[in-house]
């Protein structure tokens, strides 16, 4: 077995988002026979609908290659993908850590951006071998030589045989092959040792009870052995251990060095944590694995089901989701005009969307999510000091000694003609700038310290329209300071809902509230009776306006001639339907609940 060792490789993919990640592992695959052809779906890795729809990378997936070398030999490589959004980060230290080496994959065109730095480094920091490919060649607008010199420059790799390719042309892809059997070292590790395998991800399948995506430090594990997870201290029987290939494939045992799963008929999901450490039971590992930097949620959300009977079947699918979604966090709440739901912790606002569509999705639910808020801690007259997730939770403006809210370091890498746009939107956004630095002749690091609640809504966004799409943005959470906030309750008919509050910097409370109170006016659908919507900061009204009765032909008048729109606006409202919730005598609709995030630049920009 030990011979066997010698002809694995494990690697994982890092780039930028959409340089072409996902688009390289299908050409491998394909390369590799891993997939016979007419299996062959696009980007076989992204296996959850919604990531095939979305065309992004959110999870980690692993699978096992076949690679016959030009050294004559077969090698066995285990490819992990890796997420290029920076909310996703932490999955990419996750699937680093399993691996000896990692391909660097560089758009041609686009050269080296924030986040390919940001992912990089990790892999560096964890001392794995990098292989460096130009990828996109094919595009007229292609520039190897300026991106390899890039990589040489910005990243300090050698460049000199980087592999030049085209994922979607096939071009490179054998070279690149070859490359990984040569550099990436084989996985060291001792057989006879006892059994060390770290958990990188899991999943919780309904027959199979949990299963275990591991990477064997040292030892074998096999069906009939008894294992313990070293931090939890359970312990448990091997069913069945196997590799991805990508579909599963049975395996008699794992050795120190493979990449694949373990079940053992684990049905307390609450026992298997990501990161923690497989070992033989009667033969336990002197210590666990380093295991993984916990990571802190940034953004808060609450989660209800529309109807209130189902508050414990969404208990049971976040349980389950955060099996393979460490970063997950929840914790009981209950809301006087939603019922009884769940505060989520997200790393941003991605995961929170990709959390809420998988919920629904995936089981079934229907949900009513309130708009995100950062964690502030507040300090009171009495002399505490509390950690505030939710708006409504506020305390009251005269029991408030100060507020410390969390700010980022921002990095925004972007070419030199883009500079004034971006401090434009950063000073708009309270940002204090700290520094300017020249990456190459055409590129600058723009560094600010902006507050992250300022970042987390519409920032990146308008960060791309501002500069054309050419500014790319990686951001980590720096400290907490004092600033001066305010919490903006929304009154619908004369009652405060308290899911819709709010927290804002004082000099934009005015101008917010006007503009939200004018949003929930077009969102909320007219009743029978007139509706004051008001926004008030304690007891003081600080916006007003009203929704108006409803008469009847109210669309037959609007939208009378123009049949696809009507039909748009039926369809609109048959989807809106379901995601409604009734407060007091208002129906409300989910938008309204996220009223509160789309803000507008121009608005803001004139205070
Ligand atoms: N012209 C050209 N386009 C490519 C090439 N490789 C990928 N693309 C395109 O670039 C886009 C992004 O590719 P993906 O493979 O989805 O990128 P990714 O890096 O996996 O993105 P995430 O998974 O979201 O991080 C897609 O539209 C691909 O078709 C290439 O070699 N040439």
């Amino acid at each position: 077995m030990k011979e066997h060792q010698k002809y694995i490789r494990n690697f994982s993919i890092v780039a930028h988002i959409d340089h072409g990640k996902s688009t390289l592992a299908d050409r491998i695959l394909e390369m590799t026979d891993t997939v016979a052809k007419r299996d062959m779906k696009n980007q076989l890795l992204d296996n959850m609908d919604l990531e095939r729809e979305r065309g992004i990378t959110i999870k980690l997936n692993a699978v096992e290659l076949n690679y016959h070398a030009k050294d004559g030999h077969d090698y066995e490589f285990h490819l992990i993908d890796t997420p290029g959004h920076v909310d996703f980060s932490y999955e990419v230290s996750r699937s680093l850590a399993a691996c000896e080496g990692a391909i660097l994959v560089v758009d041609a065109a686009q050269g080296v951006e924030a986040q390919t730095l940001a992912n990089v480094y990790l892999a560096i920091d964890d001392d794995l071998e990098i292989v460096p490919v130009v990828n996109k060649i094919d595009l007229p607008s292609a520039d190897p030589d300026r991106v390899k010199k890039e990589i040489e420059d910005i990243i300090g790799l050698d460049t000199s045989d980087a592999v030049l390719a085209s994922a979607k042309k096939g071009i490179g892809i054998e070279k690149l092959l070859e490359q990984i059997v040569r550099k990436v070292p084989a996985p060291q590790g001792n057989l006879d040792d006892p059994l060390k395998a770290l958990v990188f991800d899991s999943i919780y399948d309904d027959y199979r009870g949990v299963v275990l995506s591991v990477r064997l430090y040292d030892g074998v594990v096999k069906p009939g052995d008894k294992i313990r997870l070293m931090n939890s201290g359970s312990e448990y029987e091997v069913n069945e251990v196997g590799v991805n290939s990508p579909h599963p494939v049975q395996r008699e045992y794992l050795m120190a060095g493979d990449v694949g799963y373990i079940t053992a008929s684990i049905k307390d999901i609450a026992q298997t944590r990501v990161g923690d450490t497989v070992t033989n039971a009667d033969n336990p590992a002197a210590e666990s694995l380093p295991g993984y930097r916990e990571m802190e949620p940034m953004v808060y959300s609450g989660l209800y089901p529309t109807d209130n009977a189902k508050f414990g079947d969404l208990r049971e699918a976040l349980e389950k989701l955060k099996l393979n979604d460490a970063a997950l966090e929840f914790e009981p709440e209950s809301s006087q005009a939603l019922g009884f739901g769940f505060r989520c912790g997200f790393l941003g606002l991605l995961h929170m969307d990709v959390v809420q569509e998988r919920l629904e999705r995936e089981f079934n639910l229907d949900l009513i999510t309130t708009a995100p808020s950062v964690t502030y801690h507040v300090s009171t007259t009495d002399g505490e000091t509390k950690l505030v997730e939710n708006p409504s939770e506020m305390p009251d403006a005269s029991e408030i000694k100060q507020v410390l809210e969390p700010y980022v370091k921002a990095t925004v890498m972007v070419p030199n003609d883009y500079v004034g746009a971006v401090m434009e939107l950063c000073q708009h956004r309270r940002g204090q700038f700290e520094t300017m630095e020249y990456v190459d002749d055409y590129r600058v690091n723009v560094i600010y310290h902006i507050p992250l609640s300022e970042i987390i809504f519409d920032f990146f966004d308008n960060l791309k329209s501002a500069t054309r799409g050419y500014a790319s943005l990686d951001y980590e959470l720096e400290d907490y300071k004092q600033s001066d906030l305010v919490k903006i309750d929304i009154l619908l008919n004369g009652e405060k809902v308290d899911a819709l509050s709010f927290i804002s910097h004082r000099s934009f409370a005015a101008s917010r509230s006007r503009d939200i109170v004018g949003k929930l006016k077009n969102i909320i659908p007219r009743q029978n009776f007139e509706i004051p919507v008001q926004a008030a900061v304690g007891a003081k009204i600080i916006a007003r306006t009203n929704i108006k009765a409803y008469r009847k032909d109210v669309t037959a008048k609007l939208y009378g001639g123009d049949r696809t729109r009507r039909m748009k606006l039926l369809e609109k409202q048959k989807a809106g339907k379901k995601r409604m919730k009734a407060v007091g005598k208002v129906d409300i609709p989910q938008e309204a609940f996220m009223a509160v995030l789309q803000t507008d630049e121009d608005e803001k920009g004139k205070n």
